[in-house]
């Protein structure tokens, strides 16, 4: 392994001026080297005549400059450079947009190896910004066979990569293996060492496949264990206030204006057994929409205060916290307990003041958005923070509230449920209670996917609605990520509706560019029913609770992903009455279909989740809210969800004989996870 700790800058080929520039990306060592895997291949294995070629192919050709460089400067930000290329079979184009530095690159006669993609044009074949390589007479080209592209920076390029890439895997010999032998037979691994060669020189591309799948297994068990790890040492090393006060918590949960679920009372019973140790508790409550998390989180902080703690509820909108601030009120106010508010849009001097309250202890538990995480919120006593919706969150940022307090107890509740084999990875450091059971009485929601002409009918069965009693929200389409042209689009639609279909009821509208006041007054029209039909952008997607509204319209509802889908249908179903979700779409393609067909026929948020992952596969699965996920160089969490089961698998097996993890009898595996995760050792 010595020769991987080798600094870089004794590596032939490199210099002070490339050493300098392989730090910029991120590269110190012969290991850092190597594990700069390539972006992209080329198979140069397969070179044409000039003859043979076809618009369409990807190859290489080799061939003579002909004449010189035909360089033209149509314009700022247009200039192209060309050259006519010969064989003795033919001859063809070579073009080169935006490349400045090309004009006049080669000679008349000067040999080319060029590897790229063929094209027709009006004067026969071209190939645009080709790679290539300058043959000179006695030398072959070393970019033959499978070649590696590397990420790079500006002032190295390819060739100077390889060349030191290769200098490198050259050398390489008796690497250990720090993976167990066990475990490399078992999953038909293949050795570090031949990865490693082949990953950056491979022979064929089924060898290139072998050492991927090496390395991609290695870097999902070393996150992994790397994160099983942060949560053992989390458990042996930190020190919480304990809360092993219980006085009231019964009788306060027996005078509750309803039973708890069988789920609620499950998880309720992990957290309060996890606020009663020393060990600081890290717990994600997983719950679908509507199962009833608010409750979890008000008995937990009720704990805490009990406990002579205050408490901080962190969630990640106004109308959220304004929300919860209420429902907090209500419950704990008569019993004495201080709460607080604190969003971005206090006056100055009513934020001083509540800050002082904080910070003396005259508030128990306060409520906010990211406002809470500012350096200047400092707590008397503070033993429990609780964070909604962690994906908007993100681990940073809850880490910065956890360290106001003396390793304070922490609890994330998220609405959006995830399979099992990423929660694992995404929440790795966390423990996990599910409410896996809706409150009882709770209709199922009936869903329909209307097409846009059908929209009429969509509006008429929601004034059915209206003429009972019920409320109704109207969610108009995403527009791209702009707030600004979304507020106007729903400003647009609420005057429509509500000169239109809902003339004879108060139409109330909601969105982002709104300031709190006028939030905070709209929503609380709609819960006193004032306001009817709320038109609204997708800031009602969180946590939004008003039982009587029945009728969730989706406009356009393609453009939403299905986890925000079933979010915002949460946003009806949750009171006594049936309930009603209108998909109104313009898109007949199979897809659009499929998905509006799954959000018809399910209403549990686990198969919504799974199903989403596997039509709209990778990267799109989170879409904007994918904070947090790991930084990882060649495995892709989505495209290698089976590599991250058998991973899974291998880990809770080593578990099993080590439940601490500490890989003494792996002493390489130990070693390893402790440099690249340094910090994590000590367990
Ligand atoms: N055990 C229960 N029995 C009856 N009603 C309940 C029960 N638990 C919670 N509720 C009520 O169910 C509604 C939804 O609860 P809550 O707002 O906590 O949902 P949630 O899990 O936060 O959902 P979302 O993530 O969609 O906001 C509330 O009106 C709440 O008072």
């Amino acid at each position: 392994m010595e020769m991987l700790k080798k600094d870089i800058q004794y590596i032939k080929g490199v210099g002070p001026k490339r050493l300098s520039l392989l730090k910029k990306l991120k590269i110190y060592s012969v290991e850092d080297m190597l594990y700069h895997f390539p972006r992209d291949y080329e198979n140069r294995s397969i070179s044409k005549k000039i003859v043979e070629l076809q618009p369409g192919d990807q190859t290489t050709v080799y061939g003579f400059v002909v004449g010189k460089c035909q360089s033209t400067y149509v314009r700022k930000g247009l200039n192209i450079n060309r050259y006519l290329l010969k064989d003795a079979t033919g001859s063809m184009t070579i073009t080169f947009f935006n490349q400045s530095y090309m004009k006049n690159k080669f000679n008349h006669k000067d040999y080319l190896m060029l590897y790229g993609k063929v094209k027709g044009c009006p004067k026969g074949l071209e190939m645009v910004n080709p790679t290539y390589e300058v043959i000179t007479p006695n030398e072959t080209p070393i970019k033959e066979g499978i070649v590696p592209i590397y990420p790079s920076t500006e002032g190295l390029n390819q060739k100077q990569m390889m060349h030191i890439q290769r200098n490198i895997v050259e050398a390489l010999e008796n690497l250990d293996d720090y993976l167990p032998e066990d475990m490399i037979k078992k999953n038909k691994l293949c050795s570090l060492q031949f990865a490693l060669k082949n990953i950056h020189f491979p022979t064929s591309l089924q060898q290139m496949k072998i050492a991927k799948y090496r390395l991609v297994f290695e870097e999902l068990l070393l996150l992994q264990l790397a994160l099983i790890k942060i949560k053992k040492k989390t458990i042996k090393q930190q020190k919480s206030i304990p809360l092993t006060m219980k006085d009231g918590i019964a009788s306060f949960i027996q005078g509750l204006p309803f039973r708890l679920t069988s789920a609620q009372q499950n998880v309720i019973g992990e957290i309060l057994k996890d606020l009663e140790r020393e060990v600081p508790m890290n717990r994600l409550v997983q719950g679908d929409v509507g199962s009833g998390k608010t409750i979890v989180a008000i008995i937990a902080l009720y704990k805490a205060v009990m406990n002579g703690c205050q408490g901080a509820f962190m969630v990640p909108t106004e109308i959220l916290a304004e929300q919860h601030y209420t429902s907090l009120k209500q419950l704990l106010e008569p019993m004495g307990i201080r709460i607080g508010l604190l969003t971005g849009s206090l006056t100055k001097g009513r934020k001083q003041q509540l800050l002082k309250e904080i910070q003396e202890g005259q508030i128990d538990i306060i409520i906010g958005t990211h406002a809470l995480i500012q350096e200047t919120v400092n707590f008397h006593r503070l033993a429990l923070v609780i964070t909604d919706e962690q994906h908007r969150f993100g681990v940073a940022q809850r880490a910065i509230l956890a360290e106001k307090g003396d390793n304070p107890h922490i609890l994330v509740m998220t609405a959006t449920p995830i399979p099992r084999t990423l929660a694992l990875i995404l929440y790795g450091d966390l423990d996990i209670s599910i409410i896996d059971v809706l409150p009882p009485g709770r209709k199922e929601i009936k869903t329909h996917s209307l097409i846009i002409e059908e929209k009429e009918r969509a509006y008429a069965t929601a004034k059915k609605e209206l003429a009972l009693g019920r409320q109704a929200y109207v969610v108009c389409p995403l527009v791209e990520e702009s707030e600004a042209i979304e507020a106007k689009a729903a400003t647009e639609i609420k005057e429509e509706l509500a000169a239109t279909y809902f003339v004879d009821y108060e139409v109330g509208l909601l969105h982002g560019k709104m300031n709190s006041k006028e939030k905070e007054t709209v929503m609380k029209l709609f819960l006193e029913n004032k306001i009817h039909v709320l038109v609204s952008t997708t800031v009602i997607e969180v946590g939004v609770n008003v039982p009587n509204a029945t009728m969730m319209i989706i406009e356009n509802a393609e453009r939403f992903g299905l986890a925000q889908l079933h979010q915002l249908r949460g946003r009806v179903g949750r009171g006594d009455f049936q309930s009603y979700c209108l998909l109104i779409h313009n898109n007949k393609s199979k897809i659009a279909k499929e998905r509006m067909k799954i959000m018809e026929e399910t209403t549990d948020g686990f198969i919504i989740s799974e199903r989403d992952l596997e039509i709209r596969g990778p990267g799109e699965f989170f879409g904007v809210r994918q904070h947090g996920l790991p930084d990882l160089k060649i495995a892709n969490l989505f495209k290698h969800i089976k590599v991250l089961k058998k991973v899974q698998g291998q880990v809770e097996e080593l578990l099993q004989e080590d439940p601490y993890l500490m890989l003494e009898q792996y002493p390489l595996l130990r070693e390893k996870l402790e440099e690249k995760f340094n910090g994590f050792q000590g367990t």
